[in-house]
Parts: C-alpha cells; sequence; structure tokens
C-alpha cells in the first residue's frame, strides 16, 4: 500500500496526474493570495496573468529560461509574450480548462524569482 501511495504521490509531483479544477474556499483563497503578488484574473477564460518587466532583454530572457526549466520538471507550461524587457504570462490548466493547484504553485515559483 506504501509503494502504491508513493508512486501516486511521485507522479503528482512528476505532473502525470491529471488535475483537478480548484473550486469553492480552497480557490478563493488560493486566488486572494495570488491578486495580492498582482496577478489578475482574465476576461473570458479560467486564467490568471501577471506582467513582468526586467532591465532589458538578457535579465527578461533569463528570467524566461529558469520559469522553462520549471515547466518542463512540473509538464506544466505557461503562455506568455516578450517584447525586449517586457514577459507577459498567462496561466491555465488545459488538462482540466481552468485554474489548478499547479497554476498556484507555478505563479509562485515565478514570483519567487523576480
Ligand atoms: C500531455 C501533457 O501532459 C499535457 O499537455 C500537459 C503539458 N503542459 C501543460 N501545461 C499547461 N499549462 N496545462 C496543461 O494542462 C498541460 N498539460
Amino acid at each position: 500500500m506504501r509503494i502504491v501511495r508513493s508512486f501516486a504521490s511521485c507522479a503528482m509531483r512528476m505532473g502525470r496526474v491529471t488535475p483537478t479544477k480548484l473550486e469553492g474556499s480552497e480557490r478563493t483563497q488560493f486566488l486572494d493570495e495570488l491578486k495580492s503578488r498582482g496577478w489578475t484574473t482574465v476576461a473570458n477564460r479560467d486564467a490568471i496573468y501577471k506582467e513582468f518587466t526586467f532591465e532589458n532583454f538578457n535579465e527578461a530572457f533569463g528570467f524566461m529560461a529558469r520559469v522553462a526549466l520549471k515547466a518542463e520538471v512540473m509538464n506544466h507550461h505557461p503562455e506568455w509574450f516578450n517584447v525586449y524587457n517586457r514577459v507577459q504570462i498567462t496561466l491555465s490548466t488545459h488538462d482540466c480548462s481552468g485554474l489548478s493547484v499547479r497554476d498556484v504553485k507555478l505563479a509562485k515559483f515565478i514570483d519567487n524569482l523576480k
């Protein structure tokens, strides 16, 4: 049983388990936390958005590289747009068509880089 559980939690960490959409008070709590750090909700879809500005392209791209490596490990990828020193990031979970804990986890990682 312990082996089954540890396999399940490993699969979860590796992003191999289909995530479920955040709902109810858990969702409200996560969203309040994210909004306090500058994330906003997106019109017409269940996603969060934040814009980051850097000194120059080099700083912006270094930041993107760090996010990309984390995203690959999590098997959870951002939708993003970059022009010179500006990076716009939208997070949503395609596998459940909405926000999941993976978006919250990736958002926290991103905020800690800045
Ligand atoms: C098949 C593969 O597991 C999925 O497509 C992964 C890859 N990256 C992903 N990224 C995001 N943002 N949402 C997903 O649901 C997702 N799913």
